[in-house]
C-alpha cells in the first residue's frame, strides 16, 4: 500500500511536538465574513478557527471563492470580520499595523524611489533617522541577495528581484508575522522555484512567522509547516494537514513518498473526483455555446 500523508518519521514528529510547544502568535477564533452581494448575503468565510506558533510556516490553499483573501485581508485589519476574532500575541486585531508585515502579488513598490528607499520607506515613517534607516534598509537588502542594487529603480528589476524588495520592505519593520497573499504568482515557473527556496532561507535566519496563501499545491507543500485547507461556499476548515516532509527541503523532494502522498490529499480535497460535480449537474441540459471565430477556422 502505498504511503499517507498522516505517516510522519520519528524527526518530522518531533519537530512539530517542539513547534506547538513554542507560544501562540496568531489566534484566529470562530471568524465570520458576510458580504452583501446584488443576489442576498455572500457567506465568505464562516467559523474559522487557527491557531499559528511563533516561527511557523503556514500556508493556505482552496478553491477559488473559498475566502483566501478575505481571511489575510481580515488578518492585516483591511478587512472587518462579521464574526470571530483575531488575536495577534493576544491582543485584538481591529486594524492595520506594524506586527503585520505584507507581501502580495502585484508589485507594490513605490516606482519613484530607489530600492534603498523603498526599504527605508516603513523604518522612516516609524520614526527612524535617515541616516539609522539606511543602515537598516541596507543589511535587509543584503539578507535578500539585492545590496548591489540598492540605487536601482523598480522598474530596472526583474518580477524575482521586485518582489525580494518587497520582502524586505516588509520585514524591515519588524513585524511579528508575514502576511503573503501568492506572492510569487506573477513569476515564471524556475523564478518562481528559486525564490520559495530564497523565503524559506530567510525564514531559517530571523525570528519570524509566515501565512501564505497560495494556489499551487507543490508551492504549499514544499514550504508549509502546516496547510490549512478550505472549502468554498461557505468557506470553512476542511483539513489542518501537518506537512510530513523532512527539513531542510529541497527540490529533490518532490518525488518522495510523503511529499506525493501528501499532494494526492491536497488534490482529493481540492478537486474531488468528476462524479459527485456530475451528479450535481443535471446531464440533459446541453449548454449553448456561440461560435464566435469564422466556420473554417477549425482548432481540431
Ligand atoms: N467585496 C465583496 N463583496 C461581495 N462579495 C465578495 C467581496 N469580496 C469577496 N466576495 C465574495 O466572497 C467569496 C470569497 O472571496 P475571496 O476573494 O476571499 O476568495 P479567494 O479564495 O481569495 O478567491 P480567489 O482564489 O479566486 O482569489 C467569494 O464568493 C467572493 O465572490
Amino acid at each position: 500500500m502505498s504511503q499517507s500523508y498522516l505517516q510522519q518519521s520519528e524527526a518530522v514528529r518531533a519537530r512539530f511536538e517542539r513547534l506547538k510547544a513554542r507560544e501562540v502568535i496568531l489566534e484566529v477564533q470562530g471568524l465570520g465574513k458576510a458580504y452583501a452581494a446584488p443576489q442576498g448575503q455572500v457567506t465568505a468565510l464562516k467559523g474559522i478557527d487557527l491557531r499559528i506558533h511563533r516561527r511557523e510556516f503556514v500556508c493556505v490553499i482552496g478553491p477559488s471563492g473559498c475566502g483566501k483573501s478575505t481571511l489575510i485581508r481580515i488578518l492585516a485589519g483591511l478587512e472587518q470580520a462579521s464574526s470571530g476574532e483575531v488575536l495577534l500575541d493576544g491582543q485584538p486585531v481591529t486594524g492595520p499595523g506594524k506586527d503585520r508585515g505584507m507581501v502580495f502579488q502585484g508589485y507594490t513598490l513605490f516606482p519613484w524611489l530607489n530600492v534603498l528607499r523603498n526599504v527605508m520607506f516603513g523604518l522612516e515613517t516609524q520614526g527612524a533617522s535617515r541616516h539609522e534607516a539606511q543602515a537598516q534598509a541596507r543589511q535587509w537588502l543584503d539578507l535578500v541577495g539585492l545590496s548591489a542594487f540598492a540605487h536601482h529603480f523598480p522598474h530596472q528589476l526583474s518580477g524575482g528581484m521586485k518582489q525580494r524588495v518587497a520582502i524586505a520592505r516588509a520585514l524591515a519593520i519588524q513585524p511579528r508575522i508575514l502576511l503573503m497573499d501568492e506572492p510569487f504568482g506573477a513569476l515564471d515557473a524556475q523564478t518562481r522555484a528559486r525564490m520559495q527556496a530564497h523565503l524559506l532561507e530567510i525564514w531559517k535566519n530571523i525570528d519570524i512567522t509566515v501565512l501564505f496563501i497560495t494556489h499551487d499545491l507543490d508551492e504549499a507543500i514544499f514550504l508549509a509547516d502546516r496547510i490549512l485547507v478550505l472549502k468554498a461556499h461557505p468557506g470553512e476548515v476542511q483539513e489542518l494537514i501537518e506537512v510530513p516532509v523532512p527539513r531542510p527541503r529541497s527540490a529533490a523532494q518532490v518525488g518522495s513518498p510523503e511529499f506525493q502522498a501528501t499532494k494526492a490529499r491536497l488534490e482529493a480535497l481540492i478537486h474531488p473526483p468528476q462524479a459527485a460535480s456530475d451528479a450535481a449537474a443535471p446531464d440533459d441540459v446541453v449548454p449553448h455555446l456561440i461560435r464566435f471565430t469564422h466556420v473554417s477556422d477549425n482548432v481540431e
